[in-house]
């Protein structure tokens, strides 16, 4: 055979098809009605599913890596998550101008699905340090989602390895923080912010300033993906009730003024 041509001969499957699934992969696009508007509705859901596990994946890779003072690796795959969290992002695009008519054509076949009963968004909300139990609960049929959410939420999140390595570098974080239970929420503590206003203070090449500024990022753009979420949902059903049972525009509202990493934020007015 000539040496330019690709090999056709295959016994049973591609190498390919071995290795990415693609033949499961694009045959789980089941619609629930026959408006041809749905798919993409369906297939970006999908792809954000997919976007979330790769970056709950880079997360973990950072928050084993905080543990063992791998900090490098730790800011390595944070940087990573960036761009992935940019791809994220842009797949709001085709979404993003849908009109109340437009949605209206498929909305009432979602029934009482949505987004808040993603288990992966939620794994990913947990690392950031938005934990609650409560959150659980929609998963108590699922063995094998409830016990992945139940091993995040006793786990120490992202942020919490971020404030540990802080104080094993000698700032001054309070007990209170470090032995703090894990499964509430992360709290802002003044200690963390005036350890983050002596980073920012100091050398900007040092390794905490350039895992403090990966980090920044992140919230920004976790920031972003949610804003974006929520004016997508203002055009496309204005102040309707949502399908998963909340207020719907407001009630995202009061979720986007949640403060991801809030110290570092707050640290820059000390500067
Ligand atoms: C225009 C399309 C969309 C609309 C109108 C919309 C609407 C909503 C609404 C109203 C909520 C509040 C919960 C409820 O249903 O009562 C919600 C939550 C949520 N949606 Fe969407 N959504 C859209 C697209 C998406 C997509 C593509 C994803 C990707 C997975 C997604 C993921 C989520 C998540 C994760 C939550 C929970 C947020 C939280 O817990 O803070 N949504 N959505
Ligand atoms: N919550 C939306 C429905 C929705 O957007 C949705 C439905 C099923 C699966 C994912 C969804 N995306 C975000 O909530 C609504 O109230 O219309």
């Amino acid at each position: 055979m000539s040496h330019e041509a690709p090999n056709l001969d295959f016994e049973g499957s591609t190498p390919y098809e071995d290795y990415v699934k693609a033949d499961v992969l694009t045959h789980l696009q089941h619609t629930l009605s026959d408006d041809p508007g749905e798919m993409v509705f369906l297939v970006t859901t999908q792809v954000m599913e997919l976007w979330f596990t790769v970056i709950v994946h880079e997360w973990e890779t950072a928050a084993r890596a905080l543990r063992e003072d791998r900090t490098q690796v730790a800011t390595d795959a944070l940087k990573r998550s960036v761009r992935e969290l940019e791809a994220l992002n842009a797949s709001w695009t085709p979404l993003a101008g849908l009109t109340p008519a437009q949605f209206n054509s498929y909305r009432s076949a979602l029934g009482e699905g949505s987004g808040f009963q993603s288990a992966m968004y939620r794994r990913l909300e947990f690392l950031l340090g938005d934990k609650s139990a409560s959150m659980l609960v929609p998963h108590r049929g699922a063995p094998r989602v409830h016990a992945e959410l139940e091993k995040a939420l006793h786990e120490p999140s992202l942020y919490d390895e971020v404030v540990r390595l802080l104080a094993r570098r000698g700032y001054d974080i309070p007990d209170a923080v470090l032995q703090r239970d894990v499964t509430r929420k992360y709290e802002a503590a003044p200690e963390v912010e005036a350890a983050w206003t002596a980073v920012y203070a100091g050398d900007q090449n040092g390794e905490l300033a350039r895992l403090g500024e990966a980090l920044t990022d992140v919230a920004e753009l976790v920031w972003r993906w949610r804003n974006d979420h929520l004016v997508a949902t203002r055009r496309a059903m204005g102040s309707k009730t949502g399908t998963g049972g909340s207020a719907g525009v407001a009630w995202l509202e009061k979720r986007a003024r949640n403060n991801v990493f809030p110290e570092l934020w707050t640290a820059r007015s000390y500067v």
